[in-house]
């Protein structure tokens, strides 16, 4: 089978000493499904650490006069190379650890978006640290940033999030796959770009990489999109005393249940629509949401929720 896997936060940490014990974690159950048989793309997040690298550019530039202002989509690909660098290492670590020499490689990667996509004027996508109310008050009058609560878990700056169009280093991706590599791309969901003429034009925003997994794994032909998050299973009255865990959704139910409100729109909501997206787009494809730890048994039909037509 052909799986894209997309990475969420808990699988990176927030520092570099945190990320590079977990990617060591992460990279198992990635390894276990290369070692099945089954082409594994991996796509991973970067809201945390395009936050972190912004703030810390920023706060250098106006400190010390030979540090440059970093532009937003710089820092993005910086995420994807620092992130990348890390898993890859750890993957292929992994992979000789079990006697394979599979090649791995991180490509960095640009995702087109619309200039015109209503993203642009209505940011929402959480980046950076956590903070307290007052914190990110401070944050707003010091440095214009907007700020808004993220998921009952904190305040965070957010930035524009407009929806993936296409994947630049598609052919490239895909020639690598064909040819048995382990490729980690669209990491961060991609560094956004706009296409202008024979000009890919960086532009300030982040892309969810739930929605960007699910675009290169249309472009892929994968059998299967896999979120791997912080939970086991998706649920309805999530947090609530009536919570309960969804083994299956099809289209239809997930589409009620998001009328009903049931997924935080910073969090499980990209995810849920995402993993709808890739079901609905072909016969036979499904998309499972399910935590780190748990992808082969999910994949084996024995946890997580899975969504499909
Ligand atoms: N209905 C729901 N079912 C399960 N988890 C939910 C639900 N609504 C919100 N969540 C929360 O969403 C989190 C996943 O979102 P998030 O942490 O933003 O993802 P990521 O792993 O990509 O960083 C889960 O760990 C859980 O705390
Ligand atoms: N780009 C992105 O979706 O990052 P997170 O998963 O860290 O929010």
């Amino acid at each position: 089978m052909r799986i894209v896997v997309a990475l969420g936060g808990n699988a990176l940490g927030k520092t570099p000493q945190q990320q590079l014990q977990l990617v060591k974690n992460t990279a198992k159950p990635i390894v276990d499904l290369i070692e099945k048989g089954n082409e594994v793309i991996i796509a991973h997040g970067n809201g945390p650490q395009v936050g972190m690298i912004n703030l810390a550019m920023e706060t250098a530039s106006k400190t010390d006069a030979k540090t440059p202002e970093m532009p937003f989509p710089e820092c993005g690909a910086m995420s994807q190379g620092y992130i990348g660098y890390h898993l890859q290492n750890a993957i292929r670590e992994e992979l000789l650890n079990r006697g394979s020499k599979k090649p791995v490689a991180t490509i960095v990667t640009q995702v087109i978006v619309d200039k015109d996509d209503p993203a642009f004027k209505n940011p929402t996508k959480p980046i950076g640290a956590f903070y307290t109310e007052e914190e990110a008050k401070k944050l707003t009058k010091e440095k214009n940033y907007i700020v808004k609560e993220d998921a009952g878990r904190g305040w965070r700056r957010v930035v524009p999030s407009p929806i993936p169009v296409d994947v630049a280093e598609k052919e490239t991706v895909k020639t690598l796959v064909d040819n048995g590599h382990v490729v980690i791309t669209v990491g961060g969901g991609g560094i956004p770009v706009i296409s202008e003429g024979n000009r890919l034009v960086g532009v300030p925003a982040v892309i969810d990489k739930d929605f960007a997994s699910e675009k290169i794994a249309e472009i892929l032909d994968a059998d299967y999109l896999i979120i791997l998050t912080a939970i086991e299973k998706v649920a309805i009255n999530f947090g609530k005393p009536n919570q309960k865990e969804l083994k299956e959704m099809t289209i239809a139910e997930a589409e009620k249940y998001i009328e009903e409100g049931h997924f935080a729109p910073g969090s499980m909501l990209p995810k849920v629509r995402a993993a709808m997206k890739f079901a609905a787009s072909k016969k036979g494809r499904k998309s499972l949401i399910t935590a780190l730890e748990k992808a082969e048994e999910g994949i084996e039909g024995k946890t997580g929720t899975i969504v499909v037509q």
